[in-house]
């Protein structure tokens, strides 16, 4: 029997579907065109906001829209074709997060952020912290039908997703002198502890490793790591072990011996190198899938997040792990049924081989492989 059938790939406490009513109480209420889109919807499908993103994201959302309509998901789509070509302060931008407001759930591609250029900051983190979306989660497995040098990974990286590394804060004190601010707050790794130890019980799981570098930042990372140990011990009691490493260890680790990780909880930066390492470990970037999740935000992307701009529009890239970010996104909608039945329809194409993209070894194209899964269905 198929993994997917045993464990689903996250276990969260679904919300409730919207049945809002966008009906305005006031005609001369000014509202954005997605506010308008949202007053003629079909009422009896929960709203949800897609961004596509840059480089091969078009074609992945094009995949997930597919797939979603031959299974008759009652999801309808408020899509914003939002690009990290454009500035900032971009209106679109605004429009979107405020989609986001409004429908609470999003499945989003990866947005592209230039290198080394001053001003520009990467839409992706701001979003990520604009909306308080703080518990990053990248699911790591292997794939029947995929090849990798290691049998039975399963781990699970929850990433700090708002301060850390990514902070934004730099500054030239003289020419020659730049200090980049890295900062950690209790209150943000507690909560992302927290968030970690839940995932862990809600999804039968074993234990919790906290990834850090509390040697050389003894502040910073000695502060993430000694308020994860605290909250540690909240839950020894339900039988969640704990135990901490050093990231380049875990680095080193994890390409020798993954299978001995099970939830990983670290500050941002960390988290994208282990999740990069985590998908070069199962067949990368085009497999493992994601979320971001806050309070009353949850936007779910791929776990592993490349543009993907040098093969974008190729017709070459590998749905699957959008494709899973979109069955992560269904649970968390309650739709669990629609959930498995794409969730199946995914690993029975990916292990039978026949339809899969080059990266898993295949020779097949970005729609040859997404209608493969709707055969599947
Ligand atoms: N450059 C950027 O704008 C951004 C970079 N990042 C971060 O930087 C890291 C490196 O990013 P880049 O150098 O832009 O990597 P990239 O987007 O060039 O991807 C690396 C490789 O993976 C392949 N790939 C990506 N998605 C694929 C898919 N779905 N199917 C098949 N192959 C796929 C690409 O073709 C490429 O060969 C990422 O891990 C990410 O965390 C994140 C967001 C934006
Ligand atoms: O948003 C970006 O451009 C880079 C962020 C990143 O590396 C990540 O989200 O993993
Ligand atoms: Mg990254």
């Amino acid at each position: 029997m198929l993994r997917t059938l045993a464990r689903p790939l996250i276990a969260t406490t679904p919300r409730s579907i919207i049945t809002r009513s966008f009906a305005s109480t006031n005609a001369t209420l000014a509202v954005s065109p997605g506010e308008q889109a949202a007053q003629v919807r079909d009422q009896t499908k929960t709203l949800v906001t897609l961004i596509p993103g840059d480089g091969v994201g078009k074609e992945l959302a094009e995949s997930v829209k597919a797939v979603f309509s031959a299974a008759n998901v009652p999801v309808e789509w408020e899509q914003f074709d939002l690009s990290g070509h454009v500035d900032l302060n971009d209106k679109l931008m605004k429009e979107t997060l405020a989609s986001l407001r409004r429908n609470k759930v999003g499945l989003k591609g990866i947005l592209y952020t230039p290198v080394s250029r001053l001003g520009h900051a990467s839409f992706n983190v701001s979003m990520r912290k604009d909306l308080d979306i703080y518990a990053s989660t990248s699911l790591v497995r292997n794939m029947p039908g995929v090849p990798s040098r290691f049998k039975n990974i399963d781990l699970a990286i929850i990433r700090e997703n708002t301060e850390g590394e990514y902070s934004g804060l730099e500054h030239q004190s003289i020419p020659g002198i730049v200090e980049s601010l890295k900062i950690v707050t209790r209150t943000k790794t507690e909560r992302i502890a927290r968030f970690a130890f839940d995932f862990a019980l809600k999804n039968n799981r074993k234990k919790v490793t906290c990834i850090h570098k509390a040697n050389i930042m003894k502040l910073g990372d000695g502060l993430f790591l000694n308020t994860c140990r605290e909250v540690a011990k909240e839950y020894s009691l339900n039988g969640i072990e704990f135990n901490d490493m050093i990231v380049d260890n875990a680095s080193m680790q994890l390409v020798s011996r993954p299978q001995q990780f099970d939830v990983m909880v670290m500050p941002n930066l960390y988290g994208s190198i282990l999740s990069n390492i985590g998908a070069g470990l199962v067949g990368g970037p085009g497999i493992i899938p994601g979320s971001n999740f806050g309070r009353e935000y949850a936007v779910f992307e791929p776990g592993c997040r490349h543009v993907g701009a040098d093969i974008g529009g190729s017709n070459i890239a590998n749905p699957t792990a959008m494709l899973l970010s979109s069955v992560m996104m269904l649970r968390h909608l309650g739709l669990a049924e629609h959930a498995n039945t794409i969730s199946n329809a995914v690993y029975t194409t990916v292990q039978s081989g026949h339809s899969n993209t080059r990266d898993m070894g295949g020779k097949s194209s970005t729609t040859e492989f997404t209608k493969a899964v709707i055969a599947a269905l």
